[in-house]
């Protein structure tokens, strides 16, 4: 994608035509491109991209503005227009304050991108936002270079990586002894649930690109929220989640209770046998209905209704299927995405119940710092926003993919299993770094 003379003029007079104040935004329609292709190709530190599960996709680089913690996101968001979509922060949250090992992920990181190209299967354009907090001229200035870094867009190169070696934290053994804890009847009398979880890091023998990554990942999980943040050109945390933490637009949220896991089955008959034994299985029914009450009540205190759906489906991944149960409310469209991120997150699915003597708990004893793994990854206007939990996602550094997974323990958890259960959730990742990627 290069814009000619004329196209980058239209762009910065409808910029001079808007309030010279604020953020301010421009827009021009382009052909169709395929979107990680030309992120692969930008040289800005700062690259992102997102999907949600009806297709919509967004590459974005660099930033007009950069926000790093809560009270300044609500402040921005308080300057967005209500009733406009397109102004957007992107960004996410991580699991809890403990960022050690995550130095480009803080605990907080919001940005409005430079750039941005969004694709809806039927338009693809691309924005310009600018920022006029600050003197406009330096704003046209800068806007100026970036236009002239941008690269055209290049088919993305093959991955052809393999894997040298693999660790577990915590370590089976270790897996084992944390399980016994948390189903020990002392324990569940202060605490049901605890979203356990174990970081697998891989040792590649060549450099791997993320984007050609995401692009194999997310061919595999049609279904999934699909994102990428890098802050430092350097390391990427990508994944393809199933879970939604909430979308709303103006009064309506949708939110959802997505925990309870069985594998995929090798032919549709001991799929469908599968899935019929999870919907009737006490634990994941368990699992999953801690989740769906925490939101209920979080939600209640927040919103003018809320209803829990009774029905209880099943969502078929690449190699495991979970059981959801979706939740809705009617809130103020005045109501903040910083209270909704306060209380929704960490929901029981990631983290557990109670939420504070379960997330001391995981702080305490997984042995490995979370950081964006089971946060929360999206952006959000002023009139919608739409977040993803993060799960089914990595860390990537050239030589180095750390992949997450976490399994929730309730009492009758077995640990063998859900060792297993792990190992079923990170096993679409872990093929496609390496064909016969190194097992547990
Ligand atoms: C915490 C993860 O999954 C959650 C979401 C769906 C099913 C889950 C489960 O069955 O344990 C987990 O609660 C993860 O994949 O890292
Ligand atoms: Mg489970």
């Amino acid at each position: 994608m290069r814009l000619s003379a004329s196209q980058f003029q239209f762009l910065i007079d409808q910029l001079r035509q808007a309030p010279q104040q604020g953020f301010q935004q421009a827009c021009i329609q382009l052909n169709k491109l395929d979107l990680l292709a030309w992120l692969n190709q930008q040289q800005h530190t700062t690259r992102g991209y997102w999907k949600n599960k009806h297709r919509q996709q967004v590459a974005f680089i660099g930033a007009a503005k950069s926000v790093l913690d809560l009270e300044q996101l609500q402040a921005v968001s308080e300057q967005l227009d209500k009733s406009n979509n397109q102004l957007r922060f992107y960004g996410g949250i991580a699991f809890s304050q403990q960022s050690a090992q995550w130095p480009s992920f803080p605990q907080h990181r919001f940005i409005l991108p430079r750039f941005e190209i969004r694709c809806d299967g039927e338009y693809t354009r691309l924005f310009v936002n600018a920022n006029f907090q600050q003197q406009p001229e330096l704003e046209y200035q800068r806007i100026k270079q970036a236009f002239a870094a941008l690269r055209p867009s290049r088919p993305l190169p093959e991955n052809a990586t393999k894997a040298l070696s693999r660790q577990d934290q915590p370590n089976a053994q270790q897996w084992q002894k944390l399980v016994d804890e948390v189903t020990s009847d002392e324990f569940q009398q202060h605490t049901a649930k605890v979203v356990l979880s174990r970081q697998t890091s891989i040792q590649l023998n060549g450099e791997i690109n993320p984007f050609t990554l995401l692009q194999q990942w997310q061919q595999k999980e049609p279904k999934c929220y699909s994102f990428l943040f890098q802050f430092d050109g350097i390391n990427s945390f990508l994944g393809c989640s199933p879970e939604r933490l909430y979308s709303r637009e103006g009064s309506q949220l949708v939110s959802e209770a997505l925990a309870g896991t069985a594998p995929r089955g090798v032919s549709p008959e001991q799929d469908q046998q599968l899935g019929q034994l999870l919907l009737e299985d006490a634990k994941n029914q368990l699992e999953n209905q801690l989740v769906v009450e925490d939101l209920s009540r979080r939600l209640q205190e927040l919103s003018l209704h809320v209803n829990a759906l009774e029905q209880l489906e099943l969502v078929k991944l690449d190699r495991v299927q979970h059981l959801k149960r979706r939740i809705q409310a009617r809130i103020s469209p005045a109501l903040a995405d910083r209270s909704l991120l306060q209380a929704l997150h960490p929901t029981p699915a990631v983290g557990g119940l109670p939420r504070s003597s379960a997330v001391e708990f995981i702080l305490k004893n997984e042995g490995y710092a979370r950081g964006w793994y089971a946060g929360a990854v999206g952006w959000l206007s002023g009139a919608q926003s739409e977040f993803s939990v993060a799960i089914r996602s990595a860390l990537v550094s050239p030589q180095q993919l750390s992949s997450f997974a976490g399994a929730g323990i309730v009492a009758g958890s077995q640990a063998a299993q859900e060792w297993q259960e792990l190992n079923h959730k990170i096993a679409t990742i872990l093929q496609l770094v390496d064909e016969d990627a190194l097992l547990d």
